[in-house]
């Protein structure tokens, strides 16, 4: 079977700034990841360039056996990314957002499952809301919409939940665990790391734009007995 992902080799200079020093992962397909690392040790600039977003100065990335670069159309459609930072049209409204981003994809009469997300996101009540009115924990609730519309086999979520209630928390890890259930492939950044140590089977951890840890989050764990998954990354960072 190909794998979800596979990263080989990949590595970014921004300057003399080593953001990415060679990385190379492979996801399976099926698999819930998680990619953790302190403030500034390249998870965002990685997840970049796995969504085309940013050209690596060298090494390859595929989305099922896609190449980033070669093959961006395919490779992006079976991809769906949840971004840090957020970014919206302020002239629509959430059900408009979603449907530009499904026309994005060449899909119309999405409304079946736009209706779908909206619900598991608890967001139906501002399906006809203007973005710009929304509260900040709504807005990244659109975003995870946003990523969902075409039903991408690959769904990265980039700290997803930093500033969101814990209602949308538990909602959100209920529907991501669904669509995990039902084959999709997640790979998750968080700082909450008892969301990543519930919710991940594998997990890399990164320092200076390298994979210093790489394994099962049970055989992480059990190199440190007793410890939370927290223990483990901060003995793993000051090693
Ligand atoms: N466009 C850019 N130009 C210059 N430097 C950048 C750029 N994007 C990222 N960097 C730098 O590259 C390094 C890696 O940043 P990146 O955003 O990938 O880290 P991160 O692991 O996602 O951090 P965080 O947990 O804070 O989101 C940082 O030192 C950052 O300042």
């Amino acid at each position: 079977m190909v794998a979800a992902v596979s990263i080989i080799d990949v590595v970014k200079h921004f300057g003399s700034l080593k953001a990415l020093a060679g990385v190379s992962l492979e996801i399976e397909q099926g698999e819930f990841f998680g990619l953790l690392g302190p403030n500034g040790a390249g998870k965002t600039t990685l997840i970049s360039a796995l969504a085309g977003l940013l050209r690596p100065d060298s090494g390859s990335l595929k989305v099922l056996g896609h190449d980033v670069v070669t093959d961006f159309r395919e490779a992006r459609r079976l991809l769906g990314v949840v971004p840090q930072e957020l970014v919206f049209d302020p002239f629509f409204n959430v059900r408009e957002t979603l449907r530009i981003q499904s026309g994005y994809f060449g899909i119309r009469k999405n409304d079946d499952w736009i209706d779908e997300i909206l619900e598991n996101l608890d967001l139906t009540s501002k399906a006809e809301v203007n973005m710009r009115r929304l509260s900040g924990g709504m807005k990244r609730r659109v975003l995870v919409a946003q990523a969902l519309v075409h039903k991408p086999p690959v769904i990265v979520l980039d700290e997803p939940t930093a500033g969101v209630d814990v209602e949308l928390r538990q909602g959100l890890w209920q529907f991501v665990r669904r669509l995990n259930g039902e084959g999709h492939t997640i790979i998750l950044t968080t700082h909450y790391l008892e969301e990543a140590e519930a919710l991940c089977g594998r997990i890399a951890l990164m320092k200076q734009g390298r994979i210093i840890a790489l394994d099962t989050t049970a055989n992480l764990m059990a190199a440190h007995p007793g410890g939370t998954l927290e223990d483990v990354f901060v003995r793993t960072m000051n090693q």
